[in-house]
């Protein structure tokens, strides 16, 4: 395990150099893992593990992500089972399952869960509220979690590319003595770049924290808001998109991912950086106490609870396809599809 120092605090880190795949299938070698669920993570961490040579299956219901999963080449009766099946045959059984649904099939799965098997999660949440989702595992079985800190579609591109997303690790329950190991080599097999130690609760905790501001809801707000104000006064839709989220995307998020903020900042203008070094503190006070709210949300459980009940609803992909077309349909983001076709590389 390697010791890194994180702007001044020391973490421990699991690399691909100190952990091969080599040594991951080795720990792996007898195990069969049956990854649950092929929607977002499903695939990504099934056809990464299958092409890094683990035994794989998968477990879906049918309809149309099982149709997905023969697409993928998934080989009903032998490598493509029901849930139940799935969950019989694995030795780790990975609840890649939507959260909500994790609830609905626990009772089926856990009978299938016979000592010495491992159950692996990729979010904190199943366990960390099982007072509200009802899952406690049997406690001669491992409990452990590799969440990867993307989407499942950029875990499987990354790897095609040759790259690989970060993911963090926790040990829940170690009822075998190897559930550190296994942890480790089914991190490393899903194609983690890394993985970073954290515990079900610290994930969970930062995971719905960072989906609901920086990565997916404050992000929105933040750009409505300015491509709104810029509208309000005069601004073309070309103009104000252009200014509020073609230009941060394509040419200066690129900047600060590769060498961090202050270099993006000396990429830019004097003027723009008199005026950014100014206005990141506004902007930062305006924007911490709902940070703090959403936080406290997080932790109280209210955030989780109102994710199960709606996510519980038998129409929930509708209603949640609903409000996604709502916010395609919106100006900002019918704009950036013309922006889109404009851009060169599209031509
Ligand atoms: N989407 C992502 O990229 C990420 C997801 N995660 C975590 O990974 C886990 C899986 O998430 P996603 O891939 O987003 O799940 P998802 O929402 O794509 O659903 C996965 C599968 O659940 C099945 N399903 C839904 N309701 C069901 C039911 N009632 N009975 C049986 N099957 C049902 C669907 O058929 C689908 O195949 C979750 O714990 C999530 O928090 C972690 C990191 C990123
Ligand atoms: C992609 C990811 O890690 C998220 C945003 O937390 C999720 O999909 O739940
Ligand atoms: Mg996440
Ligand atoms: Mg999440």
């Amino acid at each position: 395990m390697a010791q890194m120092n994180f702007g001044g605090v020391i973490e421990n880190v699991m690399t691909r150099e100190e952990f091969p795949l080599e040594k991951a299938r080795e720990i792996l070698k007898d195990e069969v893992i049956a990854v649950l669920g092929y929607g977002v993570q499903g695939p990504g961490q099934a056809c990464n593990l299958r092409d890094n040579g683990f035994n794989v299956i998968v477990g879906q219901r049918q309809g149309k992500t099982y149709e997905k999963a023969v697409a993928d080449g998934w080989k009903p009766g032998e490598t493509l089972f029901s849930l139940e099946e799935a969950a019989q045959k694995g030795t780790i059984v990975c609840m890649l399952l939507s959260d909500a649904a994790q609830i609905s099939v626990w009772p089926k799965i856990k009978q299938y869960l016979t000592p010495g098997k491992a159950l692996y999660f990729s979010h904190g949440f199943a366990i960390t509220y099982k007072e509200r989702t009802n899952i406690i595992p049997p406690a001669d079985i491992d409990v452990i979690m590799v969440a990867p800190k993307g989407s499942g579609t950029s875990l499987r591109t990354m790897f095609l590319e040759g790259r690989g997303l970060n993911s963090s690790y926790a040990v829940y329950q170690d009822a075998t003595g190897r559930a550190k190991d296994r942890t480790l080599a089914i991190g490393i097999g899903i194609g983690s770049g890394y993985l970073f130690e954290t515990t079900f609760k610290r994930e969970v905790y930062s995971d719905l924290t960072g989906e609901r501001g920086s990565l997916m809801g404050a992000i929105q707000g933040l750009l409505l808001a300015q491509y709104e104000v810029l509208r309000e006064n005069g601004h073309t839709p070309s103009e104000a998109f252009n200014e509020t989220v073609e230009e941060l995307t394509q040419s200066l998020m690129p900047l600060f991912a590769k060498n961090g903020m202050d270099w993006m900042y000396a990429n830019c203008s004097t003027t723009a950086q008199r005026g950014a070094l100014d206005w990141m503190g506004p902007f930062h006070d305006a924007i911490k106490p709902v940070m703090q709210k959403l936080y406290e949300s997080v932790k109280s459980g209210n955030e989780a609870q109102i994710s199960i009940d709606s996510n519980s609803q038998p129409d929930y992909r509708e209603k949640l396809n609903a409000e996604l077309r709502a916010l395609r349909d919106s100006e900002m983001w019918q704009t950036a599809v013309t922006v889109r076709k404009l851009r060169p590389e599209n031509n």
